[in-house]
């Protein structure tokens, strides 16, 4: 008898503690967040139902204060909320990014704008309430010290140095832009716009823009246009096993998202930021999912090689489908022997 309450009373406890862990640490009475709120409210966001808390699992998200219904809006983020390459445009920078052939890249100006905001015009920038409350640092490979990626698994490691050439390569291409900026800094653009600035202006970007398509203008490249930063609705963190809806409405002008799978009240409000495995998520985000219905093990090179053996009759075939998929990266040692 006395076992058995022992075991339901530990069984309970688990619960409510799990429970517990699953709600958050309120944060909305910090300044910071107050400003942020104001900041929001003059721009049209009206909400009582989100607050920003700090959750044990996942960190700083948002959690909701009532019952949310499945079909219902979790959020709806009015355009003059969101910072788009139209924002860009319309800002300083604008004149400078016409004028400048090539054009830069789309990703490239929401980096610049983020950079000469959040450094340079530090007191007078209006999106200061949204840029204080970024992260400083991020945990996205590019940010990781070299022995850490060397840890990594082969494949993992071939994209992360990748990702890193990448940004580097943006970085260097992007300086002349850079330079012809000097006219609107006292400072030395070189100090202003370093390679430290810059990774954390294309996390920042990374991390947390929505999808929003935007007509492709002669003033960039032609890379893709569907970056926006959403200020708070950012806040909301991935969880696969999550449902939701998520657009930009030209009826009401806001960014929208809806549940389609409903949130308990008081819990964290999850999106679902795709059907991504654990190194997706690494690579693009920073963080893994616990329990991620998508994960994935990624297979390298000369594993994948070992086991296609050389009197296999469909090895030539095998071969071409691996390569024309891009699962094999061939080092110059390395040969396939399909022959
Ligand atoms: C759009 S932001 C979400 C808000 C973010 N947690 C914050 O404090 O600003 C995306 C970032 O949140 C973190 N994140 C999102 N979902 C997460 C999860 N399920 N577990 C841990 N971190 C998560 C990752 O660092 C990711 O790059």
């Amino acid at each position: 008898m006395k076992k058995s309450k022992g075991r339901t009373c530990r069984k309970r406890r688990r619960k409510q503690s799990r429970s517990l862990s699953l709600c958050g640490v309120n944060l909305s009475h910090k300044h910071e967040y107050v400003l942020l709120k104001k900041w929001l409210k003059e721009r049209g966001y009206e909400d009582n139902t989100l607050r920003p808390a700090q959750f044990s699992e996942t960190g700083r998200g948002l959690m909701t204060t009532k019952a949310l219904q499945a079909q219902e809006l979790i959020i709806s983020l009015p355009e003059k909320c969101l910072l788009t390459t139209d924002t860009v445009l319309s800002s300083y920078l604008g004149e400078y990014i016409i004028k400048w052939r090539p054009p830069i890249s789309p990703l490239a100006a929401l980096c610049t704008f983020l950079i000469a905001e959040k450094c340079a015009c530090k007191e007078e920038s209006l999106w200061k309430p949204y840029l204080d409350l970024l992260p400083e640092t991020y945990t996205c490979p590019v940010c990781l010290e070299q022995e850490t990626v060397n840890l990594f698994p082969e494949p993992l490691r071939r994209k992360a140095l990748e990702q890193r050439r990448r940004v580097q390569e943006l970085f260097v291409s992007s300086q002349p832009f850079f330079f012809s900026l000097q006219p609107l800094f006292s400072e030395d653009v070189a100090s202003v716009f370093n390679y430290s600035s810059f990774r954390w202006a294309w996390c920042t970007v990374n991390t947390r823009t929505v999808y929003m398509k935007h007509a492709q203008g002669d003033c960039f490249s032609r890379e893709s246009n569907t970056y926006a930063l959403a200020p708070y609705l950012d806040l909301l963190n991935h969880n696969p096993a999550v449902q939701v809806k998520a657009a930009f409405n030209e009826k009401t002008k806001c960014y929208e998202i809806r549940t389609l799978s409903g949130c308990q009240k008081y819990k964290e409000v999850f999106i679902c930021y795709g059907p991504h495995d654990n190194q997706r998520l690494l690579l693009e985000y920073g963080f893994v999912a616990n329990s991620n219905p998508h994960s994935s093990v990624h297979v390298g090179t000369e594993t994948l090689l070992k086991y296609i053996l050389p009197e296999d009759k469909q090895r030539h075939t095998k071969l071409s489908i691996l390569q024309e998929n891009n699962f094999l990266e061939l080092s110059t040692h390395m040969h396939l022997g399909t022959q």
